[in-house]
């Protein structure tokens, strides 16, 4: 279980990113977090995995306080896949990228060895585990990216945009791959389908604050709730609006 209580964050320019978020997130639930640009998604997932510390309040998963002291604890336990994939692919092989999370954390060669195959089946992206991570395409980072973090078997996964960069293949084969994954998923993205097929429950934040908390399909579906947070009723359910109230 992630809580959140009363966590606020300010950058030291003193834009004050996140105010007073209070959430719970069950252990095994996938939780999206939208908002318009600026609403706090990023900052909120650099919280959860200790890359900013909150200045109020207190983050705890499963029972351990994020607090510098922990930190290792938690990074083992919270895997944080980058909303741009540069940001983590750093080896010269993408096949070093995957194993360098399960090398570091005391996996055997052996393991490792195993961690990467199969993580890399999982993306389907065999071909590419000896190709230099910096000249793949963006969707292919991206699956290189997903597969380094699964590969050290967090509990928590954060996902900051996953679904940019992927062609509509891609985009299908990693929604299916996130739903059968039975870790707790939270999901910053702009890309309010994949939060209909994928979860059941959403967090809507504006200008860093919880402006609601549901089930997407009740909440996207409110056009007055959607405009006041800047935000478009996704095409699917504006076409199921639109044959309820056809225009005369
Ligand atoms: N390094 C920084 N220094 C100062 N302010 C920042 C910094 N990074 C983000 N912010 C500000 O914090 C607020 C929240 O930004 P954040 O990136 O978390 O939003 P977001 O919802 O992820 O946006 P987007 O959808 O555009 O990615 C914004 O007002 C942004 O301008």
């Amino acid at each position: 279980m992630i809580r959140l209580q009363d966590v606020g964050f300010a950058y030291p320019d003193g834009n004050q990113a996140l105010d007073q978020i209070c959430l719970n997130i069950d252990k095994g639930s996938t939780v999206a977090i939208v908002g318009a640009n600026g609403a706090g998604k990023s900052t909120l997932l650099s919280l959860l995995v200790g890359i900013q510390m909150p200045k109020e309040g207190t983050i705890t998963i499963n029972d351990l306080v994020l607090n510098k002291s922990n930190l290792d604890k938690i990074r083992r336990m919270v895997g944080f896949v980058f909303q741009n994939p540069d940001d983590q692919l750093f080896m010269s092989r993408v096949s070093e990228d995957i194993a360098f999370g399960p090398r570091n954390y005391g996996c055997s060669a052996d393991e490792t060895e195993r961690r990467v195959k199969e993580t890399a089946e999982l993306l389907q992206i065999e071909h590419l585990l000896d190709r230099a991570p910096y000249k793949l395409s963006g969707g292919e980072k991206r699956s290189a990216a997903v597969a380094a973090t699964l590969a050290v078997k967090p509990e928590v996964v954060l996902l900051d945009e996953p679904s940019s960069f992927l062609d509509p293949r891609g985009r299908r084969n990693l929604i299916r791959l996130l739903g059968e994954l039975s870790l707790t998923k939270v999901i910053a993205t702009h890309d309010l389908d994949l939060v209909l097929d994928l979860c059941a429950r959403v967090v809507i934040l504006k200008k860093g604050s919880v402006f609601a908390d549901g089930s997407p399909y009740k909440l996207f579906r409110n056009e007055e709730l959607m405009e006041e947070c800047g935000l478009e009723v996704p095409l699917s359910l504006q076409r199921q609006l639109d044959a309820k109230n056809p225009q005369t």
